[in-house]
């Protein structure tokens, strides 16, 4: 554990040596405004033993002028300090941060599955701005408060060794009050983090869900759970704040019980002409600076926990390994023609639980493949192993040829156009949604996508036509014009292999119909699947394979498998079912219009 924190702190310390420059440029800041600090007290011993005492009116005013200059200066080491300190820690963050991110979208999508999405969210934005503050007030606390520790000292040990002695002799007292304090508060502290991530990720979910709550009418109930968590949110921290608050007391006790000491004892030493009076006020003068050092350090080992777990945290992400790995010398594709072939290929999502079985599968270049199968039976899994979503646990995929796993991912990638079923859109504006994946797309190429997806007529009535900004999730769109504008996204890419996972209710039979016809001729150019679950679209296709439990039971045209005894026909009458639906439920809106 501790070689661990060893290590975690020397990973943020090779960050930090990216900065070398401001870095001396902090840590000698914060020597020089420190060893300033502790410039006064030689004053006013000065200034009582010697001035004061042989009333030197003109040399106590220029020491008292010495003084106010000397706090200037400080001042402004303060400030270089302060400000290099902030920098430092704030472009160790950004560095984090830039590598986080990147290295999160290297990461394949079984990391995702099992993934929060609000616990990936606060990694890379709570834990790192926790991280940052440690940075910052660590980096110069920690040195400012060991020298100020070890200079007070040496220099009262040099007046007097007793003074000295004193002095060693509250270190501890305050050492263990700082113990105490640690260990009351670190577990406190990390309570509040626990709470404040219940929290959030309760808010997030009950703002996710919205649709879900407000169709239930579960709206009291996520009330009600929501002021329990913010209840119990508010309870720990006033735990944490009385814990904090007992410290200060805590602290000015030990201290004050200090100064009595020296007080009595130094005052003794006064009286029998062992120390100058000149010397005491200045030796209660620097205790009194101890306060500061000492409240830090509390402060330091508080914030050293929360800074400690949030660096684990970040970390363990960058250390994750894809399991998606590239080939050492990927091939890198131009075009692909078009065929596909799944050789003797497994897959599992879990150790043991297969979810593809013995898949043996040949597409020829431009061949249109309709995946038919009830629910669950794995064919979207067949498809987003295309991409290399995620790699079987056996056999292989090659396209042209190649296994995909020697080609180059993006080069793979930018050939497969994918239609999910729920389609994401981005918060921005319906052009720039349209072409997220060819940013360099002219106005009348994502024109002729929008309409061969039957979108453009709908666009063009919309006031700001393609500018038109589309909410966070695109909510102000339906999902069958979020579909096509999904469809239109994919086509102006382009792809050479287009993967359609079809709605099942988002698009109304009169679109559809028309979508089909414009569909035909961008699947005659291309190898394509299609999730079917309509007929006419298992009717265009030039084959249809049929998956159940994993497995792929049946393979032929519509023809061939209608004429045998199939499972595809007892499949058939639910597709029709489908295809009827869609048609009833148009009938009823248009009926519903027209009154
Ligand atoms: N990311 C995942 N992690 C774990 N299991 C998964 C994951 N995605 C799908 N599964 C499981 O794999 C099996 C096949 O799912 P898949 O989505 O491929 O089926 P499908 O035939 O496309 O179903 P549907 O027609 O309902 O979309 C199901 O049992 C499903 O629960």
């Amino acid at each position: 554990m501790i070689k661990n924190q060893d290590s975690t702190i020397l990973r943020i310390i090779s960050y930090a040596f990216n900065h070398k420059k401001k870095l001396f440029i902090t840590a000698a800041s914060v020597v020089i405004s420190t060893l300033l600090a502790l410039v006064p007290p030689l004053f006013i011993r000065k200034g009582i033993d010697v001035y004061i005492a042989q009333g030197e009116l003109t040399k106590l005013f220029i020491a008292a002028a010495l003084m106010v200059i000397l706090i200037l200066i400080k001042g402004i080491f303060d400030f270089i300090k302060s400000y290099f300190a902030e920098y430092i820690a704030q472009n160790i963050i950004h560095d984090l941060r830039v590598e986080l991110y990147q290295h999160l979208n290297s990461l394949s999508f079984s990391f995702f599955d099992s993934s929060e999405t609000g616990d990936l969210m606060s990694r890379l934005t709570a834990d790192a701005d926790t991280l940052r503050k440690f940075i910052n007030r660590g980096s110069t606390f920690i040195t400012a408060n060991i020298l100020t520790i070890a200079a007070i000292f040496l220099i009262s040990y040099s007046w007097d060794y007793r003074l000295g002695i004193i002095y060693l002799l509250m270190l501890p007292l305050m050492i263990l009050g700082i113990i105490i304090y640690a260990r009351r508060v670190r577990p406190m502290f990390k309570k509040v983090r626990k709470s404040f991530a219940r929290l959030t990720g309760m808010i997030r979910e009950s703002f996710v869900g919205i649709e879900v709550i407000k169709l239930f009418g579960r709206e009291n109930y996520e009330f009600e759970k929501f002021k329990k968590e913010n209840q119990k949110y508010l309870n720990i921290n006033l735990e944490a704040a009385k814990v904090s608050a007992f410290w200060m007391p805590y602290v000015n006790f030990f201290m004050g019980l200090g100064t009595a000491a020296v007080i009595w004892y130094g005052g003794r030493l006064v009286i029998y002409d062992q120390i100058s009076l000149g010397i005491l006020a200045a030796f209660i003068s620097y205790i009194s600076m101890l306060l500061r050092p000492v409240r830090q350090t509390g402060m330091l080992i508080s914030f050293g926990s929360q800074a400690a777990a949030a660096a684990e945290r970040i970390f363990e992400v960058l250390d994750r390994e894809s399991d998606l790995k590239e080939a050492k010398n990927p091939l890198e594709l131009d075009k692909i023609t078009g065929d596909v072939e799944y050789k003797d290929l497994s897959f599992s999502y879990q150790k043991g639980k297969e979810v593809l079985k013995n898949i043996n599968l040949k597409v020829k270049e431009k061949e249109t493949v309709a995946v038919v199968g009830p629910t669950g039976a794995g064919k979207t899994t067949l498809l987003h192993l295309l991409p290399r979503f995620y790699d079987p646990d056996q056999g292989k995929i090659l396209i042209d040829g190649h296994d995909i796993k020697e080609l180059k991912l993006d080069s793979l990638r930018r050939e497969i156009g994918i239609v999910m079923q729920q389609s994401f859109l981005f918060a921005a504006s319906i052009r720039e949604n349209i072409s997220y994946g060819k940013p360099d797309a002219s106005f009348e190429d994502i024109k002729k996508a929008a309409q061969v997806a039957q979108i453009d007529e709908f666009i063009e009535s919309l006031p700001l036509g393609y500018e038109t900004p589309v909410g966070e999730r695109g909510v102000s769109l339906s999902g069958g014009q979020k579909q096509r504008l999904a469809i239109a996204r994919v086509l102006l890419t382009q792809p050479s292999l287009l993967i359609l996972d079809e709605p099942t209710s988002s698009i109304d039979a009169a679109t559809e119909s028309k979508l089909n016809q414009a569909l035909k001729e961008v699947l005659a150019n291309r190898t394509s699947f299609i999730i079917a679950h309509r007929l006419w679209t298992v009717k265009i296709a030039d084959r249809i394979i049929v998956i159940k439990d994993g497995e792929i039971i049946e393979s032929g045209s519509y023809q061939e498998l209608k004429a045998k005894d199939s499972y595809f026909n007892s499949l058939e009458s639910s597709l029709k079912r489908n295809s009827e639906n869609i048609v009833k439920k148009q009938n009823a809106k248009e009926s519903g219009d027209g009154r």
